[in-house]
């Protein structure tokens, strides 16, 4: 039975405190995840073995893409190794850029093998092998904004002061240098705060740019920044275009700028570096 292709979207972090270093190595981590329309799109059928093809020709098909990994580890889950998928990647978002772009697709491929192999998987179970994948891939089976702590794979959904789901009311402008953070370096080079930290959850619904400015930040931004000024170069790009408040993402090279109006916005992309990977993100119902 053919099932629909799956959209794996980006995502922007507003906001991101390294509260802790783990005993398992990891940290424990404050952050709000907003979904982005820019997206990869995968899809696929079943097939007598497991295959991806990719249309990035530098990125890896084999075992090494978190495409694959999570097709082998639902796999196993599932107990049969007879279980082959033809699966075909559409490459938008780009990757290590602190989008989750690689996470994405991993949730993605997940979600559209367990309906191509009709699986009956507890989205507990489903969870556990997202997390098994990487620390963001949780947060991409539903890919809906998202209070996150622990490693990021405990998820509150994010509501307004009405209860409502939030929508964001501002326009994003997401610039990526063409530079590539690791991970784990971010992480190495930063000196976590369990401190009295503000709650990210609440500045951010508030939508109140004064205290976005003071309180959704990122503690990776000073470090990576001081060691890649292109990357302050985009934040101040976006900031002295007119944004209300610019933030790395995650662990960059992305920074994202938050515009009130949306001409301020489109110039605003329209003045970063040409060297910039650049998506313009509307506000809901735009
Ligand atoms: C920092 C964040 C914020 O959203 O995003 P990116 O910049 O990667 O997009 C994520 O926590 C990244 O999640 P993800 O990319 O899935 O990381 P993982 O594969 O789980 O971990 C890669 C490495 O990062 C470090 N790591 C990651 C997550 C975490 N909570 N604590 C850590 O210390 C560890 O050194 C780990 O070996
Ligand atoms: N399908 C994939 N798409 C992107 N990157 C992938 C994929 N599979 C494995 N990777 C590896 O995962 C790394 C992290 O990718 P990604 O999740 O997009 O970035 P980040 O963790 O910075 O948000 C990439 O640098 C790449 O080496």
């Amino acid at each position: 039975m053919p099932v629909p292709a799956r959209l794996a979207p980006a995502k922007v972090n507003l906001g991101l405190y390294v509260l802790r270093r783990r005993p398992d190595g990891y940290h424990d981590l404050s952050t709000v995840f907003l979904p982005l329309g820019w997206a990869d799109r995968l899809s696929g059928r079943r097939a007598d073995e497991l295959v991806l093809t990719t249309t990035d020709p530098g990125l890896p098909t084999d075992g090494s893409n978190l495409v694959v990994r999570a097709a082998l580890a639902l796999r196993q889950w599932a107990g049969n190794p007879a279980l082959g998928a033809a699966l075909h990647l559409e490459k938008r978002v780009p990757y290590g850029a602190g989008l989750g772009g690689g996470s994405s697709d991993a949730a993605a491929a997940l979600r559209l093998l367990t309906g191509l192999w009709s699986l009956d998987v507890p989205e507990a179970d489903l969870h556990a092998l997202a997390l098994g994948l990487g620390s963001d891939v949780p947060f991409f089976l539903d890919g809906v904004p998202a209070y996150g702590t622990g490693r990021g794979e405990h998820l509150d959904p994010l509501l307004d002061p009405d209860g409502q789901p939030y929508r964001c009311p501002f326009w994003l402008v997401v610039a990526v240098p063409d530079i590539h953070v690791s991970t784990a370096e971010a992480f190495a080079s930063i000196t976590p705060d369990d401190g009295s930290r503000p709650d990210l959850a609440a500045a951010v619904v508030s939508n109140d740019l004064v205290r976005w400015r003071a309180e959704v930040t990122n503690d990776f931004q000073g470090p990576v920044e001081a060691t890649h000024p292109e990357i302050r170069a985009a934040r101040e790009a976006l900031l002295d275009a007119g944004a209300g408040h610019a933030v790395l993402s995650g662990t960059g090279a992305a920074v994202v700028g938050v515009f009130e109006a949306e001409d301020t916005a489109v110039e605003a992309a329209e003045a970063l570096p040409a060297t910039c990977r650049v998506w313009t993100e509307l506000p809901e119902g735009e």
